[in-house]
């Protein structure tokens, strides 16, 4: 079965949207930015890398933040799940809890640092996954619809946070509003790309078609 449709890209501004119906392909080309699936034919290349050959340094560049944060929280408490993504930086274990505390309090979740990640409410778990990504230092956050499970208060606050993140930003959402506040707009119909232009303009179309 052939998912995506021929599609040639160049993901330069700051902040991208892919906006689509269900089953329209945005997850399956967010996913081939960092090689969680790879393409039958074709090159997907980030920052000159080649996603296929170079999957490992890709993957410590591009930080991928999925739907459900439960995919991504390992450890048992919140402290420790960031500290996991500081083991590079902070080789030392003192000084890893005491930056990843720093990182906690930087994401509102002061406090919790000791908490069983399985106690955390939705928002504060989707917090704290794009706090354990971004504590690696990604260049490029890839996000597939991070504030689906959220309730209006957080998703505003997690959109907020990652409209205003220093790195590139490719986001799969639903929330048009969220979309059209990005500089692109990508619409995905039955796999191919139907619209790219402004985020507004995005958004305009595919609630024309919709
Ligand atoms: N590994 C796979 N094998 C077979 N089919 C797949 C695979 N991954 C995705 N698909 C199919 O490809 C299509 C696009 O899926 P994708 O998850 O990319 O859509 P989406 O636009 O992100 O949808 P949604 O908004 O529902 O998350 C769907 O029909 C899906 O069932």
């Amino acid at each position: 079965m052939v998912v995506l449709q021929e599609t040639t890209l160049t993901l330069t501004e700051q902040r991208v949207a892919l906006i689509g119906a269900n089953g329209s392909g945005k997850s399956t080309l967010a996913r081939l930015l960092n090689g969680l699936v790879s393409p039958t034919t074709g090159q997907v290349r980030v920052g000159g890398l080649d996603v296929a050959r170079e999957g490992k340094e890709v993957r410590r560049r591009v930080g991928f933040v999925f739907t459900d944060p439960a995919a991504q929280l390992v450890m048992p408490t919140a402290a420790e799940d960031v500290a996991l993504s500081l083991r590079r930086t902070h080789p030392d274990k003192a000084e890893r809890r005491r930056a990843a505390l720093e990182v906690l309090a930087a994401f509102g979740l002061d406090g919790l640092g000791d908490r069983s990640v399985h106690t955390l409410s939705g928002g504060q778990r989707q917090l704290l996954a794009l706090a354990g990504v971004l504590a690696t230092a990604p260049d490029v956050l890839v996000a597939d619809e991070p504030t689906t499970l959220l309730d209006l208060a957080n998703s505003r606050r997690v959109g907020d946070l990652l409209l205003s993140l220093p790195q590139q930003l490719v986001l799969v959402t639903h929330d048009l509003d969220l979309a059209a506040r990005c500089d692109r707009g990508v619409v995905m119909v039955d796999g191919e790309v139907a619209f790219d232009g402004t985020a507004a303009e995005a958004v305009g179309h595919y609630r024309a078609v919709a």
